[in-house]
């Protein structure tokens, strides 16, 4: 028998602004491994897990549809009551506080009323501990994402959202960020926003293909990425650079 999805995105319609942006999108996270979420830019992948969130911009509403996590019903939910019930999200600018040392950005990842998993962050990211007291933004941008990390797996998620690790990062800290997402996925599911096809390969079990805000393709990832003509034709590979061998 298997599991049940800890996430179940139905036929979301999300509107910004007056602009319909998602139309029906429909997807399950299962509760183990890593789902990528994909398509080329601007079609809808960081409205979709901000809708999840309950993080629409100003104007932004959910106007159909449903998102159940564990089993419950968290679709208009505040936020904070979402986050409570144990999902963590890495955004795309990583949410550092570049000013403050990588104990203190952990300290203030704290949530009440959760077990503080100080012993797994630091089995996972040995590296954290010894910069304990060095200031994050002159950490380089791998290490920056290890701390974007270790703050969601702090409080012992059930569920991690991860918007775009790899952007921006120089080839050789793309492998290091996509073995700190392996050694993550080990302990906890990941739903993941990724463009680098080097690393989808080497994480995702399962992909989520948005085009124009509607979901166009799901299924094994490993299969997709398999099928060059359908990969190319879903998201475009052969127009966007794929940095770095993961
Ligand atoms: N605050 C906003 N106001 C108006 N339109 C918005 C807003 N946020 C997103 N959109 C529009 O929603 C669409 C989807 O954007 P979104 O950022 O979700 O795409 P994406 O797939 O994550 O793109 P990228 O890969 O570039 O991050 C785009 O057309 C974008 O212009």
């Amino acid at each position: 028998m298997t599991a049940p999805p800890i996430l179940r995105v139905e036929g979301l319609d999300v509107d910004i602004a007056g602009s319909r942006i998602l139309t029906g999108v429909t997807f399950d996270v299962p509760a183990s491994g890593v789902t990528a979420l994909l398509g080329r830019n601007g079609v809808g992948k960081t409205t979709t897990i901000r809708a999840v969130l309950g993080l629409l911009p100003d104007g932004g509403r959910v106007t159909a549809g449903r998102v159940t996590f564990a089993g419950d019903d968290i679709t208009h939910e505040p936020t904070h009551r979402t986050v409570r019930r144990g999902i963590g999200y890495a955004p795309e600018d990583r949410g550092v506080f570049a000013g403050l040392t990588v104990a203190e950005n952990l300290t203030l990842a704290e949530r009440p009323g959760h077990a503080h998993r100080y012993d797994l962050v630091h089995d996972l990211f040995p590296e954290l501990a010894a910069r304990r007291d060095q200031r994050a933004g002159t950490l380089s941008g791998g290490q920056q994402q290890m701390v974007a990390l270790a703050r969601t797996l702090l409080n012992d998620n059930t569920l991690v959202v991860v918007d775009e690790p790899t952007k921006g990062l120089a080839p050789r800290v793309v492998t290091e960020a996509a073995e700190v997402l392996e050694r993550a996925a080990e302990r906890v599911p990941l739903l993941l926003v990724e463009q680098n096809l080097a690393v989808v390969r080497r994480l995702a079990r399962s992909a989520v293909v948005l085009d124009a805000g509607q979901v166009v393709h799901t299924g094994d990832a490993r299969d997709l990425l398999a099928d060059t003509a359908r990969t190319t034709a879903l998201l475009g590979v052969g127009s966007r650079p794929d940095h770095g061998a993961a």
